[in-house]
Order: structure tokens, then sequence, then C-alpha cells
């Protein structure tokens, strides 16, 4: 069986990672990229499915693991009856190849140490064809081939390889796994201390770069870390998570691939490492969304590939049982497909900040947003599926015509900035229009809140954000109502719900856990309203449900106490940054001034409000 999600640990190599577990196990790896097929699937299904285990002969008597400081290299002590002896895993920078090193270093006594290596590639399917090399063993299907190289006796145990030894205090035995593709010669094996130093050096040069001072420091230098590792080095892509079908509820079927990048989850990163002072993963970044969505802006997607692909076709896993029976297991996203006017907004906020922020702008980087504006110009008032990507039928969701209005108000900044005169009027018409819309009909007098959609009565945690993007001031009583009838209505076990699955008709069975990138939002919502002490108190305990080493996943189930959803999860560790942030007191870009003070539909609100 399967860890519980939150005793998985994350080693990458900012081209794809693995999970490990805390019984030594690594039941995830995808190679060679985040979205290729896995060779370690027992996540999903049973040890049969792929997996690689490295832990005590005997029964284990305590295990704890920590990250290296201001790194991403993993240890792992057990400790057993005849001693203790670390676990140290990663994965090195890149050369040509990509491999997973796994250091076995004796602490105490001497420790019966067993290491089981199940390979299947494709999820957990094909079965390998095992044989041994001049310097190791290779595992070659299709087109896949790993190579496995160790200090440490090797055998064959019912189509596993195996080894057991004795480790004694101030012992090693190296274990490396190496990745290539099966056409080509075998990969050249590295020096596993070597590759241990250069990885430590890689990291703490890399977090040396970061601006995190203050109390939440530590917290938000583990989510810049896990958002870097989730940043596909090659193109600048960033996946929402390393995982597929992690259930959003324990044997539900609320299972999505989330190995792929969305425009609205890293619009919301690349923010948080402006704010973090990652400029240069930030550049990267901008230029992956500029090739992505090139071309005509009627076929802008929601989310891409990793190096920009469009087909992210969904299928059904069907030899996976699902992680504790929640099936299926899908790969790629149906979603791609969907229309979620959000991300127009998403994309110009981040277009302004990314574009102006870091270079100050060229005047040609402006025209394909200029684009994507007009096209918005012909499609703002249809419906849509909305943020949280219903798969039911397509609604007027009131945070996409808030975005849409975002979308609107950066691009008038942005033209103000190049000087431009002529889509001025009618952008500003049309954002003032939509700006009287939303109010007049997204919100709801009895309960003193914006709703989900225009003329519901459903209360949505998306509209947290509405202050956050200046659509009103944090003084407007419609804010605070917002916020506080979703305290009131969303709020479960004193975390929050995205909206209720069982009112809102989402196309899918009800349940779920509590959404965890919003309850970050409400923290910054509170101290917007002036209730600091509030958002400090939920923020430190939305940093009491991270794992032991910092990491979160999408959703918590608040009755079981467990993670749930994919993990790790980018949106709760980018909500994480940015309300650490907020509570500091510095960073977070969208509580700069605009740079027109204030905008003319925003003192029109204040008029009415
Ligand atoms: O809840 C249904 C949808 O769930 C996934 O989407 C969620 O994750 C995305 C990536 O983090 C996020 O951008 C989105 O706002 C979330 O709702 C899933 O990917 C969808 O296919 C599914 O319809």
């Amino acid at each position: 069986m399967a860890c519980r999600i939150e005793d998985y640990g994350l080693i990458g190599d900012c081209e794809t990672s693995a999970l490990v577990g805390k019984d030594g196990s690594i039941d995830w790896l995808c190679w060679p990229t985040f979205s290729s097929g896995a060779c370690f699937a027992a996540l999903l299904g049973s040890p049969e499915n792929g997996r690689w285990q490295i832990s005590p002969a005997t029964e284990i008597v305590k295990v704890s693991r920590r990250y290296r400081p201001h790194t991403l290299i993993l240890e792992t002590l057990f400790e057993a009856k005849d001693g203790r002896f670390t676990l140290i895993d990663f994965m090195p920078v890149r050369g040509k190849h990509s491999d997973v090193v796994r250091i076995v270093r004796g602490v105490q006594g001497a420790v019966a140490v067993r290491m089981e290596l199940a390979m299947r590639f494709d999820y957990g399917r094909v079965v390998p064809w095992v044989t041994r090399c001049e310097d190791g063993l290779q595992a070659i299907a299709g087109p896949d081939m790993t190579v496995l190289r160790t200090s440490a006796e090797l055998h064959g145990e019912d189509m596993k390889t195996v080894s057991e030894f004795e480790l004694k205090e101030g012992e090693d035995v190296t274990f490396v796994l190496t990745y290539g593709a099966s056409h080509e010669p075998r990969p050249r094996a590295i020096d596993p201390h070597k590759a241990l130093e250069d990885t430590e050096h890689t990291w703490l040069k890399w977090t040396q770069r970061g601006k995190t001072a203050g109390p939440y420091s530590e917290a938000i230098e583990r989510s810049l870390i896990t958002l870097k590792a989730l940043t596909y080095k090659p193109t600048g892509g960033i996946v929402a998570a390393v995982t597929t079908s992690l259930p959003e509820a324990l044997g539900g079927n609320r299972n999505w691939d989330y190995r792929y990048c969305w425009l609205r989850d890293a619009t919301f990163t690349l923010l948080a490492l402006m704010n973090g002072g990652y400029y240069e993963e930030a550049t990267a970044w901008k230029n992956w969304l500029r090739r992505a969505i090139a071309g005509s802006p009627e076929q802008l997607q929601i989310m891409y590939g990793i190096s920009g692909e469009r087909n992210l076709l969904e299928w059904e896993a069907t030899w996976l049982p699902g992680y504790e029976q929640s099936a299926p297991v899908r790969m790629g996203n149906a979603a791609s497909n969907q229309v979620q006017l959000d991300v127009y907004g998403e994309v110009m906020d981040a277009y302004l900040h990314a574009e102006l922020g870091i270079e100050d702008g060229d005047p040609e980087s402006f025209k394909l947003p200029q684009n994507m504006v007009e096209h918005l110009e012909t499609i703002w008032d249809q419906p849509d599926q909305g943020i949280w990507e219903s798969r039911g039928g397509p609604q007027q969701f009131t945070y996409s015509k808030v975005m849409a209005w975002v979308a609107f108000d950066r691009a008038i900044r942005a033209a103000e900035h190049f000087g431009y005169s002529d889509p001025i009027a009618r952008w500003t018409e049309l954002r003032d229009r939509i700006h009287a819309e939303v109010c007049a009909k997204a919100f709801d007098n009895e309960l003193g809140s914006f709703v989900q959609t225009y003329g519901s009565k459903m209360l949505d945690a998306s509209l947290l954000l509405m202050p956050l993007v200046g659509f009103l001031p944090n003084e407007d009583p419609r804010i605070k109502g917002t916020i506080e009838a979703i305290e009131k209505h969303l709020v479960s076990d004193g975390l929050v719900l995205r909206y209720d699955t069982s009112k809102v008709d989402d196309g899918l069975p009800p349940g779920e856990g509590v959404f965890l990138a919003c309850s970050f939002w409400m923290v910054n919502a509170l101290k917007r309203i002036g209730r600091e002490e509030d958002a400090r108190k939920l923020f430190e305990h939305l940093l009491s449900l991270r794992n032991d080493l910092g990491l979160l996943s999408e959703e918590y189930d608040t009755t079981q106490k467990r993670q749930v959803g994919n993990f790790p999860q980018a949106l709760s560790h980018i909500a994480l940054v940015n309300a650490a942030f907020s509570l500091q007191g510095d960073g977070n870009l969208r509580h700069r001034a605009p740079r027109n003070k204030e905008s003319s539909s925003r003192r029109a609100s204040k008029q009415q409000a």
C-alpha cells in the first residue's frame, strides 16, 4: 500500500521529479520528463506497478526526515533494532542524462538493509528486459532504458532486483539509477559523492539569490524551492503538480492529471517568484508563455504541455486501481479544451508585472497581448467553465467577469505606458461596463455578498481575490460582506471550501476537501479588511498542515486529517508565499499602487458604495 500523501518527499532535477515515501520507497517517477510515462507508479497501484525501496531489513523503530538546509536533498534517518542509517536521496543537476542517486550511510550499529527495485515502464504496465552489463544492470523496454550502478551485490527475486547488506557506522553504499533512450549508448556513470556536493552547491547558490527575510522566511523558502522544482528548465514552463490522479476525496473520482502548465497557476507562480526575488525564472516563464500562446488568439488554451504542446487528450489508465482505490487514474486533461475567461486577466496581469516590471517593456511585446484582449472583446460576455474548470454546463461566472475586467484594466495601463491612444477609449468603456454589470448582476443584497454566478445564491472562494486584483477597494462594504459570507458559509473546520459541491452542479458527484489555496487567499483577505490577528492565526494553522518537509497538496480532508489531491501542488505553495509576504508587509506585487493611481471604474464603484 502507498504511503499517506503527506508521507512523501519530493526530489527532482527541474525536468522531472520523484516522490520518496517515509518507508524509503520511491513510488512515483515519470522519466525523462514530468509528463513522460512513469517507471515507478506504485503510488497509484501496488508495488507491482514499479517502485524502488531502500529500508531496514528488520522492523523500523523510528523514521525522521529533513531536507538538507536550503536544498532539495532529502535525508531519511531510519532507526532499527540493530542500529541507524541515513538514506540520502536526490537528483543531480541534469547533464546529458537524468539520475536518481541514493546514498545509504551507516550512523550507528550494524544495520541489515534491504534494497528492492521493480522497474515498470509506461505507468507501471511494462515489465522490462533486465540484463547485467559490465558496470551494473540495465532494464530496457520500448523507448526506455535505465541503468543501475551500485557498490552492493545484486540478485534477482520474483521480477525484482534485490540487494541485502549490512551497514556499519561511517560506511556508505551507493546506488545510481540513470535514464537513457533505449536506442542510444548506455549513459555514462557518475560519481555519486561528487554529484551530492555539486547538487548541494547548486541549491545553496539558488537559495542565496532569494530575498526571504522575516518570520516566515523558512516556509517561504521551502515553497520557492518546491516551485523551482516544478519548473521545467529547458522551456521555463511550470507544472501544476508532479502527480496525476491523487484524489480530491479519498475513494472519489475527482482525479486529474496536473503535469501540465496552467496559465492561471503559472501566472500566480510568476508573481510569487518575483516577490521572492527570482527574476531569472520569471523571465524564463514569460518566454515560455510567449511561445505557448503565440498564434491566433481564438486558439488560446487555458493550459499547455511543458513545451507548449496543445493536445493533452484525456484517457484512463485502466490497469491502475488508483490511490487508495480512487479510480479512475487519468492521463491528459480535458479541461485543456475549456473556455475559462479568467485566464485573459491573469495573463494580462502577469504581462504587466513581468514585461513592464522586469524590463520596462518593448512595444513589440504588446502585440500578442493586444490581440488577446481584442479577442476578449468579442467573447467576454459569453458563459464559460470558470476558474474551477466545471465539468457541468458553461455559466456566467462572476470571477471570470472580474478577471475580464482585469484584462482590460491592465491592457489600458500597458497601452498608456507605450503611449498608444487608439484602443484606450474602447477598452475603458468596456472595462467600466463589465464593472457595472458585475456589481449589478453578481451582488446579492440578501447575502450581502458577491455570488458565484450571475443571479445565484451560491458563494465562491475565488471572489476572495476581488480586492487583491483591485476590482473594489478593501474598504468597500461589498468586499467585507463577501469575505464574511464566505467565512460563514464556506468555512469547514476553520478552512475554506472552493464552493459547496453538494449544492452546485459541477458535473461531478459531490465531496472534496477544503481547498488550501483558497484558505491562503482568506489570510490575505482578512488582512485587507484589518483583521490582521485572525489572518495570522489562520496562516499559522495552515502552516501546521504542511508535512514534516514543508510540503502541501491541493486540498485537506479535515475529517481524516489528511492531505488530499495532487502533490506537491504549485497553487497551494504560491498562495502560501503570497500570503506570507502579505503578512510580513513586503513583496506582494499585487499590493503595489497601480500606475494610474485610481481607475475611473474604481472611483465609480467607491461612489456607489
Ligand atoms: O475540479 C475540477 C477540475 O479540477 C482540476 O482543476 C483544478 O486544478 C487546476 C490546476 O491546479 C486549477 O488551475 C483549477 O483552478 C482547479 O480547479 C482539473 O485539472 C480539471 O481538469 C478539473 O475539471
